[in-house]
């Protein structure tokens, strides 16, 4: 069923077709009317199932914002009462285009992230096109606590993109961090790092017209004055949570720049609001000398989640050669699998779901080339051909299982809650 064909009926015969697509859709007519179901051929989507809201300005809440904060301590306070209702989330899936969708933020949830942000929107064709809000914002009841991240340079289309998501996420994230050129181009992300008065009009605009706290993603300067004169202009401007980036806009590759963490460092000491720290997080073992050697509240991984989604519960890929007790059982394929129901769930583009297939798989089809070459000659995928080939790479055998670190893994029941154990 597309789009086009709900189109003409009325809100209450919509959203009865929408639930009989299914089943466990919870929202009004109201709301119905603005959903959209995700099979349409334009787009190349991966099923029929309805998933989530494209959040319509109608439903976001009528209720009248609170008071603004008397002072520097009440806001301070307010942005750490929200964090600590939110559970203090340490362990949090970063925002990646195409990448930090609803069913990868899902799985990565199963396995110990107390928190995940969005891929990054565009808050001006966000605001504009229904159908891009479709497509690329989809949640779930399930899918909390949700950061929602948009690349702005005008306060006023940032803000109006902004009030479409509130009612679905706890914190609306500002990309000031994007450093490719393609934002260079749309001038947002890290080249706001240019234009200070106006990243502080966007964070101020922003946190004194929304319901929900707003937090920042930055990269650092290459001078920590500059670093931490902007990171307090974006706590005075009403930031609630900063996230850093510890590589600098020029250091792109992340596999050639380590991250500095005294720089996050001097950052949290320099901050009264909620910090996490961002880079040179592979696994859990990374994940407790960034948060001893930074004190930062939490920390961000991206990419090596791609490969390990597991990360955050424990468990490591490579080395397990040394050690072949350290196998866990647990391997990418497993996970893959994992990922896909999940898309059967929860329907995105098919795009993301070859990403991941192989990112996840990398080291699989290293061991079995061919194996990659059939997937990557297939001009249409369906899950059955997906489940039949990450079946038949796990029975050719040879790919790296992922290994649990038993060690690390306690250390992460103090560093994480428990949360990370106890989700596995
Ligand atoms: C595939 C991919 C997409 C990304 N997209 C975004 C994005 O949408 N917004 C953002 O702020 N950062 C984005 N990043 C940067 C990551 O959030 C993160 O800051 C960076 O990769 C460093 O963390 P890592 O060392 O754990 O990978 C992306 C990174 C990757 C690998």
């Amino acid at each position: 069923m597309s789009p086009r064909r709900l189109a003409p009926f009325l809100p209450n015969t919509r959203l009865l077709l929408l639930r009989s697509l299914n089943p466990s859709l919870d929202m009004s007519p109201a709301a119905a009317a603005h959903l959209t179901t995700v099979t349409d051929p334009d787009e190349e989507i991966c099923s029929s199932t309805v998933v989530a809201a494209a959040a319509p300005e109608e439903i976001a809440p009528s209720v009248p914002l609170p008071p603004p904060p008397a002072s520097a301590e009440e806001r301070v306070e307010r942005a750490w009462a929200h964090w600590r209702r939110l559970g203090a989330p340490r362990l949090v899936v970063a925002p990646m285009v195409d990448n930090s969708e609803l069913p990868f933020r899902m799985l990565c949830r199963r396995y110990g992230a107390d928190a995940a942000y969005t891929p990054m929107l565009h808050s001006r064709i966000f605001s504009e096109n229904e159908k891009n809000r479709n497509m690329e914002f989809t949640t779930c009841k399930e899918d909390r606590p949700l950061f929602v991240q948009f690349c702005a340079n005008d306060p006023d289309i940032l803000l109006q993109a902004a009030k479409i998501v509130e009612p679905h996420c706890d914190y609306v994230d500002i990309n000031f961090g994007c450093p490719q050129r393609i934002a260079r181009r749309g001038y947002y992300g890290a080249f706001l790092m240019d234009n200070l008065p106006l990243v502080k009009s966007l964070v101020q605009n922003l946190s004194a017209n929304l319901h929900v706290p707003v937090s920042c993603k930055i990269r650092i300067f290459p001078r920590l004055e500059d670093t931490l004169a902007y990171a307090r202009m974006l706590e005075e401007a009403g930031a609630s949570l900063v996230a850093v980036h510890g590589r600098t806009r020029d250091e792109k590759d992340g596999k050639k720049f380590r991250a500095d963490w005294d720089a996050i460092k001097a950052v949290k000491d320099a901050l009264r609001i909620p910090v996490l720290a961002n880079g040179n997080i592979r696994h859990m073992e990374d994940v407790k000398n960034c948060l001893e050697h930074t004190g930062a509240d939490g920390i961000l991984s991206a990419e090596p989640l791609l490969e390990n989604p597991a990360l955050f519960a424990g468990f490591r890929t490579k080395e397990w050669k040394e050690d072949e007790d350290k196998d866990s059982g647990l391997d990418q394929t497993d996970l893959a699998i994992e990922y896909l129901k999940l898309c059967e769930q929860y329907p995105v583009p098919w795009r993301m779901i070859r990403s991941h297939v192989h990112k996840m798989l990398g080291d699989w089809f290293k061991v079995h080339p061919q194996v990659r070459e059939e997937f990557n000659a297939q001009p249409i995928l369906t899950f059955e051909w997906l489940h039949d080939m990450v079946k038949k790479l796990k029975e050719l055998g040879g790919g790296i299982p992922l290994y649990r670190d038993i060690p690390i893994q306690s250390h992460s029941d103090t560093i994480g809650g428990g949360l990370a154990a106890s989700k596995a």
